[in-house]
């Protein structure tokens, strides 16, 4: 049965979310550098819904964009729905339907046909959620992260090569460069464009945007608008990028930090980070439970680790190790130290295992809580009743990442966010904004 092009269903088997007030892109995209000229805008739609077969209706003009996080620990399909009310009104984000497998992609780094199945099974959804007649117009990407930039280049390829042939066999508008890795600092300029985006900061006169930190399980970015003179001229050239959005130019401070991801962080201080195969050694730490012995598979590598058996244990001496992770390896812009940030993905998962912030809320925690928390747990390992014996490194490591790494003070508040309006915190959004204007799907 062939849909009604004049109707639209937004029914999936994934979570639907609203973004409740209906966020206008109007901002975002009558203001892109590259806007289209009217003429071309007019084709566009005259195209997809010819005036004479659709009645102007709020429902009509619903279009999609599909983006796939390839994580290092996950891969999540974000399908975002935007709706053109009429003519003359600029589309709005309505929603947004997400799903996530585990792990990533870098896990079949030996079966790439396997892993490019777990894509599959997440673009089927993307099947039920985009009406039929959408399927030819509606985008789908794919970009991975720090999972596949720290695989082999041959590896990564393989398994890159294989989503694009799932890609390509399906009804979506496959563009160029559809399947790729990301540059590292785009990820931070994109959920920095999300977070803002969505806080309604890259709107009207009076913008006052917010830091973005991403905690991922490879690696982790810090982004900011920097406002004194000095960052700009004490940061390293490759930190700081010109970025052309919403009728502004914003120059982002950015730096994704490979190999300072939560997991990755994990493998360093148990200094067993880069090693392709850990040969059945057996790494210990004095931040993991002293009885512990266990495995653990990340990047397709499998590590044997433990507790210091006979040595100590707690914060004391987990500190220093995971301070020997951090310590000097970072750039500190002085800027950061009194101003607040959004937080996200592992600093908000790690509040939420240890009762910080509640898991839907979120909230506002100062860098002080997260040590105070890692006090709590390492020096008190052995009661502790953790679904995992690496919280005391996690939480004990972010304090120093916090710290150390960038150098944020104590009391520093960070605003701990999943959702805005009940879209995900994620770089995607910021990205299908690209993805969209750079297809001219936007006018
Ligand atoms: O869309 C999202 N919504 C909420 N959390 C997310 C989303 N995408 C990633 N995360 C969080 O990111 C963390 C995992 O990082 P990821 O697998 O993306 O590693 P990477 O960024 O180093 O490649 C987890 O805390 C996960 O909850
Ligand atoms: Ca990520």
């Amino acid at each position: 049965m062939i849909a009604d092009p004049c109707l639209t269903a937004s029914s999936g088997s994934g979570r639907m979310a609203s973004s409740g007030l209906s966020i206008l892109l109007a901002l975002v995209f009558s203001s892109f550098s590259f806007v289209l000229s009217h003429s071309n805008r007019v084709m566009w739609f005259q195209d997809l819904f010819p005036p004479n077969v659709c009645p102007i209706n709020a429902k009509a003009n619903t279009f999609y964009g599909i983006m796939f996080d390839a994580g290092s620990t996950g891969t999540r399909i974000h399908i975002y729905t935007f709706v053109q009310k009429s003519p003359e009104n600029l589309p709005e984000l309505e929603g947004e339907i997400f799903e996530s497998v585990k792990p990533g992609l870098s896990a079949y780094a030996d079966q790439p046909e396997k892993g490019a199945e777990t894509v599959k099974r997440l673009l089927d959804m993307a099947i039920d959620a985009v009406p039929p007649h959408l399927w030819k117009k509606t985008p789908v990407v794919l970009k991975a992260t720090a999972g596949l930039r720290l695989l082999s280049e041959e590896k990564a390829q393989a398994l890159l090569l294989e989503v694009k042939e799932v890609f390509e066999e399906s009804p979506f508008l496959v563009p160029e460069n559809s399947v790729s890795i990301m540059d590292g600092s785009y990820e931070g300029i994109l959920a920095w464009i999300t977070v803002n985006f969505l806080t309604g900061q890259l709107s009207g006169q009076n913008q006052h945007t917010v830091g973005t930190l991403d905690l991922g399980g490879a690696s982790t970015q810090i982004t900011f608008l920097p406002r004194f003179e000095e960052t700009l001229k004490e940061s390293p050239g490759d930190f700081l990028t010109s970025f052309e959005m919403f009728n502004s130019t914003y120059k982002l401070y950015t730096h994704s930090y490979l190999g300072f991801g939560l997991k990755a962080a994990r493998l360093a201080t148990l200094g067993a980070l880069n090693m392709e195969a850990a040969d059945g050694q057996m790494f210990r730490s004095s931040c993991l439970p002293k009885q512990l012995e266990a495995e653990w598979h990340f990047g397709g590598v499998k590590y044997r680790y433990g507790g210091n058996k006979e040595g100590e244990t707690g914060f004391k001496p987990c500190y220093l190790e995971v301070l020997k992770v951090v310590k000097g390896k970072l750039h500190q812009p002085d800027e950061i130290r009194g101003s607040s940030f959004y937080a996200f993905s592992y600093y908000y998962d790690r509040a939420v295992d240890t009762n910080l912030i509640d898991y839907e809320q979120g909230g506002v925690l100062e860098v002080r809580d997260f040590e105070r928390k890692a006090k709590e747990v390492c020096d008190n390992m052995e009661r502790y009743n953790s679904a995992s014996p690496f919280l005391c490194m996690d939480l004990t490591y972010i304090t120093a990442l916090l710290k150390e790494g960038f150098g944020f003070r104590d009391n520093t508040l960070l605003q701990l966010t999943k959702k805005v309006n009940n879209i995900e915190t994620s770089w995607t959004l910021g990205a299908t904004f690209h993805l969209l204007q750079s297809l001219g799907i936007t006018y």
